[in-house]
């Protein structure tokens, strides 16, 4: 995987093609302070003037904390964005209130389980901050985006930082599902959701490939930068399909039910020896695994305490924990 192919499948390059077959959304370009914010480990939560938290500062900003009976002390300066701020909120207000967010490649899809709803849907500046600083791959593209490309030799494109906002939409994973395509031909198929089955995949096998192939081959082939890449599309209730996203054909992007030796080496076994892709999907409930996310997250008491309504709990552990890490210095150090 080259980094040209990473490059085209940012959001906003593949957007203005597909925009027809896609949910609505908006793009807006992320200033570098907010940038910086985002990758600063001090401040966990910002006051923004869109909502009515309170700032919280993690462990690694505990020098600035005084530790005294007002708790009300514990409160720090969190960062205010005014002009992006209220850009956001007319974006989110343009498409219906309710947005899923993303940057230029990935969604926070690591960090759903810190948000209040413990979902991705995102009604202000700070629901989207807090899930965007709880993120690895949102870390992964604002830092090494082009990490697991071959031609490392050659210089990292400049890349323009975006927030993508898309109209929030009640997908059923069941409906979802990933496309391979190499040479432009749709090699292989791969029910997304692959830890769970579903009884209607294995009654309906036909109609869903049927009507995918048919949406590649009217709206997606030859249309894209790239001859090989991998698409998402959503089948709604009526059997229409929709493009979700977009993703470099390569190890960068999760293989699901197939392997990327199967598939880099022409999909022979997948799509050689027979007229259509291959599809794959979970037969059983025999092979239903625990989701692929869960070693994202932290125990739910500490996810309690850092997004709770009472702030203050979060002071209290945080005590706690520097009296326990005072205490094992002490033991460590026995003739201090
Ligand atoms: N507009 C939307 N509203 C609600 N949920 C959405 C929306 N768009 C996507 N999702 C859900 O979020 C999931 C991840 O979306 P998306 O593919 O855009 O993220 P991603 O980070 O690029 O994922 P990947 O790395 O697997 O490509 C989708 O599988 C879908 O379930």
């Amino acid at each position: 995987m080259k980094k040209e192919q990473v490059v085209h499948c940012q959001f906003s390059v593949w957007y203005p093609i597909f925009k027809k077959h896609t949910i609505k959304s908006l793009v807006l370009p992320l200033p570098q302070n907010v940038i910086d914010y985002l990758l600063d480990d001090g401040t966990l939560v910002v006051s923004g003037s869109d909502h009515n938290s309170q700032p919280i500062q993690t462990s690694d900003a505990e020098e600035d904390i005084q530790w005294s009976d007002d708790e009300t002390t514990a409160t720090a300066t969190a960062p205010e964005f005014p002009e992006f701020t209220s850009a956001v909120l007319e974006a989110i207000n343009a498409l219906g209130g309710r947005v899923f967010p993303k940057l230029n490649w990935s969604a926070p899809r690591d960090a759903n389980w810190i948000a209040l709803n413990s979902s991705l849907q995102c009604c202000s500046l700070s629901d989207i901050f807090l899930l965007f600083k709880s993120s690895d791959f949102i870390t992964h593209d604002l830092t090494q985006p082009f990490l697991q490309c071959s031609d490392q030799d050659s210089p990292d494109p400049v890349i323009s930082y975006e927030l993508v906002l898309r109209k929030w939409s009640e997908l059923i994973p069941g409906g979802e599902f990933r496309c391979f395509v190499k040479e432009n031909k749709l090699i292989a198929i791969s029910q997304r959701d692959y830890t769970q089955y579903y009884q209607h995949i294995l009654k309906q096998e036909e109609q869903i490939s049927q009507a995918i192939q048919e949406f590649f081959s009217q709206h997606v082939q030859y249309n894209f930068l790239d001859e090989d890449f991998v698409f998402d599309v959503y089948r709604d209730s009526q059997g229409r399909v929709w493009l979700i996203d977009l993703n470099p054909f390569g190890e960068v992007t999760d293989s699901l039910l197939f392997s990327w030796d199967e598939l880099m080496s022409g999909g022979e076994t997948a799509y050689q020896q027979q007229e259509g892709p291959a599809f794959r999907y979970t037969t059983s409930e025999v092979t239903v695994q625990p989701s692929p996310c869960l070693s994202y997250r932290i125990p739910r008491d500490f996810v309690d305490l850092s997004t709770g309504e009472d702030a203050f709990k979060l002071v209290d552990f945080l005590k706690l924990k520097k009296s326990q890490q005072e205490e094992s210095e002490e033991e460590e150090n026995p003739t201090q």
